[in-house]
């Protein structure tokens, strides 16, 4: 373990945890350090890092992983924003045979510029899970895949399947642009100091190549599916809400004579899926209540523009479906199907 001589107890405020090298641990940055051996070189283990591989590490802390990826990697890339941890790693890693094989960046890893790797090994700051991996899964050319702790929740949204109670858009998100899966179940006293939580390790693989679909399309279609997602998709969409929205659309690029894929190429548009937390929907519990207001005069009539949008979902057979069972494919062709009849998410 990196450290040097045990420091006297100074009084500390709130949230920072003592450590016998000095530093004491802030939990605004998520510092929860690995502290059981036997668990990094599980980690390590099941990363399927090649000798010839060059390994980018999130938030390597005081080195406890670092020192073992270098062992079995050709480089390590270590993205740190703190720099009293820049400081023990320099100072950990100096003068030995691993020295000129780490290269410490300092600074926040959502605004720095990654460079190439072929794979991602991290045990993360969990407050920056949702934004992390939307990056890492934008990131060019595609790396091989990412070895991440995350929050055992964050974890299982990320692996759910249809059905499931944790199946959100986070994780249709997710599985449009990677394959993931569970790798390891790790209590929460395996970290120093240990998190109110329990975590998992995740891998995460790049989907190469990945589905074409229009990304802004995409998201607009999935906010709308899983606004309830257990409510049938019938009843989202006679929502009035829904119907102008789309109907706005449909005027839109009627008038400007050109489908969103089109006016996509024209853009320069980086900011794709947004997988902030924010965007978990709320758990309904499957009734569908009624209480959206749908569309329609007062006579009862519905618009043109209405029935429409309802033969596609009906002719496609998903009027009675709900978003918390559907599979990733089946969201695909239905996004296709409204796509062809003109109908438009963004
Ligand atoms: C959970 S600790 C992991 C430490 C070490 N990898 C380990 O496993 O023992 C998270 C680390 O990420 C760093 N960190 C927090 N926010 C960060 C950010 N936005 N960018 C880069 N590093 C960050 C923290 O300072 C801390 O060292």
């Amino acid at each position: 373990m990196a450290g040097g001589k045990t420091k006297k107890e100074k009084a500390r405020p709130a949230g920072h945890t003592p450590y016998q090298g000095g530093i004491s641990f802030h939990k605004s940055k998520g510092q929860h350090i690995l502290k059981n051996p036997l668990l990094v070189d599980s980690i390590v283990q099941k990363s399927g890092i090649k000798s010839t591989d060059v390994i980018l590490e999130i938030g390597p802390g005081t080195g406890n992983l670092t020192k073992k990826l270098l062992e079995v990697g050709k480089r390590v890339i270590a993205v740190e924003i703190d720099a009293r941890m820049v400081l023990e790693l320099q100072r950990r890693f100096q003068g030995t045979p691993h020295s000129n094989r780490l290269q410490v960046i300092q600074g926040d890893v959502l605004k720095t510029e990654l460079p190439y790797f072929d794979i991602c090994v991290a045990n993360i700051p969990y407050q920056i899970s949702s934004p992390l991996t939307f990056k890492l899964l934008k990131h060019q050319p595609a790396f091989r895949c990412a070895i991440i702790m995350f929050q055992r929740e964050f974890a299982m949204r990320l692996v759910a399947q249809p059905g499931d109670k944790l199946y959100c858009r986070l994780t249709v998100n997710t599985q449009l642009l990677s394959r993931v899966s569970h790798l390891l179940k790790v209590g929460r006293n395996n970290f120093r100091p240990p998190p109110k939580v329990d975590s998992s390790v995740v891998r995460i693989e790049p989907r190469k190549p990945p589905f074409e679909v229009n990304q802004k399309e995409w998201d607009g279609f999935l906010r709308i599916c899983f606004n309830r997602k257990n409510k049938t998709l019938g009843s989202i969409f006679r929502q009035k809400s829904v119907i102008n929205l789309l109907e706005k659309n449909y005027k839109t690029l009627q008038a400007l004579n050109l489908a969103p894929a089109q006016q996509g190429a024209l853009e320069d548009t980086n900011d794709v899926m947004d997988f902030s937390d924010e965007d978990i929907e709320m758990d309904d519990d499957g009734v569908d209540d009624g209480m959206e207001v749908e569309d329609g005069n007062a006579e009862g009539e519905v618009s043109e523009f209405k029935k429409k949008v309802l033969s596609v979902l009906k002719k496609a057979g998903f009027e009675g479906e709900r978003s918390s069972k559907l599979k990733l494919q089946q969201f695909l062709d239905l996004l296709s199907e409204f796509n062809k009849d003109g109908i438009h998410f963004s």
